[in-house]
This record gives structure tokens, C-alpha cells and sequence, in this order.
């Protein structure tokens, strides 16, 4: 029985069902939330059976027959589809008033409350790919429209899928976006080139690959489980005079920090540019 008080079985639409809403829908089937409560618009048919195959919910060709009478709807479209789809919901979200939670690069509330025609309740969210197997980042920001209980079924929704942190400031989400969601590539490319170099030292690229891979699982667990700061983990590798210094001091003198700063600041930047390009 369908009860609209329980968090396990409140609606949630997603409108988008790309990458990153199936990562979020798993985390909250995971969780036990009720499959038949979520509905999803996809207009690839293929990826719409799936979702409603792998998860039992609800799926629909067109964004409004989604969000109708739904509580919260996610738009997980990419930056570039936003307006469109937000202009598309426009009837169903000023009727209905449900939180609007966007996970797109860039994109403002300011944009989105505007395009959906004003006075709407805007989370905006950047989640990261690791959410898929629960092990997700993801930074939240709301507006003056979001009230305590859309607060925290925003948590929920993001929650289900890994870390969530509050940030208060929304030019700081382009910087969120920088680090935690595009940040996952920044850790797959540097697994990528270890594994390279091991191959180009002369280790065969099976042993290279399963060895950068547990190596990134075990520093990456160690910095969230042992409560030391990166530097002291850092530092507890690294015997004087021995390997670690040697490849520590030829990333010191390339400037990774430089680089990283760099890499950092190109993708800030790419995201206000997302937010100009889209218009107001
Ligand atoms: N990938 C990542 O690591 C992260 C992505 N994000 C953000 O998440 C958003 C989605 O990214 P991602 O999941 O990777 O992208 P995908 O392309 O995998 O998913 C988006 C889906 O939305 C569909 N779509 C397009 N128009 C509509 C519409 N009018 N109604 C409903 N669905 C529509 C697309 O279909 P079609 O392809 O046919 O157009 C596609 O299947 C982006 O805004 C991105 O910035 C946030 C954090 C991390
Ligand atoms: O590359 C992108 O634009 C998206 C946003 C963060 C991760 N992927």
C-alpha cells in the first residue's frame, strides 16, 4: 500500500536515465526504498527497459508523465538539455511545487528556478560515478524555497549512494564539481599510468593492472578509515633515502602540485562556463 508519509515509499522522479540516475536508483533500491515509488523518464527505450528490468521501476518516454505527483524529481539531463527540460516541466512542477534536486555540472539554481517558472524549491547536487556501488561523494547546496524535511529527503536520495556534504555557498559547487565529480577520472588516470610505467619497467600488465588497482582500493581506504591527514599517511611510506622519495622528488620537481592546481582550476572554470552557456 502506497504510503506518502514514509520515506521508503515517497515518489521520486528522475527525468534523465543515463549514467548517473541509474547509480542513484540503485543506491535507493539498495537501501529498501520502494521500486514501484520511482519513475523514470529515459527517451532511449533501451535504457528505460533496463532500468525497469534491473530495479522494478517505473519508466515513461516523457519527463511530465514522470514528475507528475511526484515529491521530488531529479534531473539527471545533461547541462545542455537543462533548459528544454526544465521549460517541459513546467506545468507539472508549478502545480505540483515538489523539490527540484539537479545534478548537473554548472548549471544554477537561479537558472533552474527560472527556467521551471519561479517560486521552486532547487537542491542543487554534483554525485560522483563511484555512487554506483555506494561508495559515492556528493556536495548539496538548496535554496531559500527548501524547508528542513526537503533538506534531508534530499540527503536520502543522495545519501543512498555514498557521502553527502552541505555546502552553503553555490559558486563553491563549481569547485565541489572539480574535485568530487570529475575527481574519479583524476584517480583512474593515475592508475592508468602506473600501470604503464610498470609495463615499461618490465612487469607483465596483468600483475601491473591488479597491483596500481589494490594499491588505489588500499591508500584510498586507509585515507578515509585511519584518521591520519593524507601528508602523515604520506609520510609513513616514505623511508629516508629510499623508493618512495626517489618518485616523490621526481613528481616535486615535474610540479605535480602545479599540475594538479591547473587541472583543478581548468575544470572550475568549465563548469561556470556550462552555467554561462545556458543563459538565464
Ligand atoms: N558522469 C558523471 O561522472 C557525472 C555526471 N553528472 C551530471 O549528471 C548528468 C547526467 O550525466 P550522465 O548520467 O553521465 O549522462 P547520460 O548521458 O548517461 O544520461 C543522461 C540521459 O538523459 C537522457 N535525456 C536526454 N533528454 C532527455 C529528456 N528530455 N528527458 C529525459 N531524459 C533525457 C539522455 O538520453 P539521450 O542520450 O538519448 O539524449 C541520457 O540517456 C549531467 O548533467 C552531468 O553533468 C554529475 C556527476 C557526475
Ligand atoms: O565531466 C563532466 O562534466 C561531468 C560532471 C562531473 C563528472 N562528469
Amino acid at each position: 500500500m502506497h504510503d506518502p508519509t514514509s520515506s521508503s515509499s515517497a515518489r521520486i522522479a528522475f527525468v534523465g536515465g543515463g549514467n548517473m540516475a541509474r547509480s542513484l536508483i540503485g543506491g535507493l533500491v539498495r537501501q529498501g526504498h520502494d521500486a514501484a515509488a520511482i519513475r523514470v523518464a529515459e527517451p532511449n527505450a533501451d535504457l528505460r527497459q533496463a532500468l525497469a528490468r534491473d530495479f522494478g521501476v517505473a519508466v515513461f518516454e516523457h519527463g511530465r508523465d514522470a514528475a507528475a505527483g511526484a515529491e521530488a524529481v531529479l534531473l539527471a539531463v545533461k547541462p545542455q538539455v537543462m533548459r528544454p527540460v526544465c521549460e517541459s516541466l513546467r506545468e507539472v512542477l508549478q502545480a505540483d511545487r515538489p523539490l527540484l534536486i539537479s545534478i548537473a555540472a554548472g548549471i544554477r539554481m537561479d537558472q533552474l528556478d527560472a527556467w521551471c517558472g519561479g517560486g521552486v524549491a532547487v537542491v542543487r547536487s554534483m554525485p560522483n560515478t563511484p555512487a554506483l556501488i555506494g561508495a559515492g561523494a556528493s556536495g548539496l547546496c538548496a535554496n531559500g524555497r527548501v524547508d528542513a524535511a526537503q533538506r534531508a529527503r534530499a540527503e536520502q536520495i543522495l545519501g543512498a549512494a555514498g557521502l553527502t556534504v552541505w555546502i552553503e555557498a553555490e559558486e563553491q559547487m563549481d569547485i565541489v564539481t572539480a574535485i568530487s565529480g570529475s575527481g574519479p577520472a583524476y584517480f583512474f588516470l593515475l592508475v592508468e599510468a602506473l600501470e604503464d610505467a610498470a609495463v615499461a619497467e618490465g612487469l607483465p600488465r596483468d600483475a601491473a593492472r591488479l597491483l596500481a588497482c589494490q594499491t588505489a582500493l588500499g591508500a584510498g581506504r586507509m585515507l578515509r578509515e585511519d584518521g591520519e591527514a593524507p601528508a602523515q599517511l604520506r609520510q609513513r611510506v616514505t623511508s629516508p633515502n629510499g623508493t618512495t622519495q626517489a618518485a616523490l622528488d621526481r613528481f616535486a620537481a615535474r610540479g605535480l602540485r602545479d599540475v594538479v592546481a591547473d587541472a583543478v582550476a581548468a575544470a572550475t572554470q568549465r563548469g561556470r562556463e556550462l552555467a554561462a552557456k545556458s543563459g538565464d
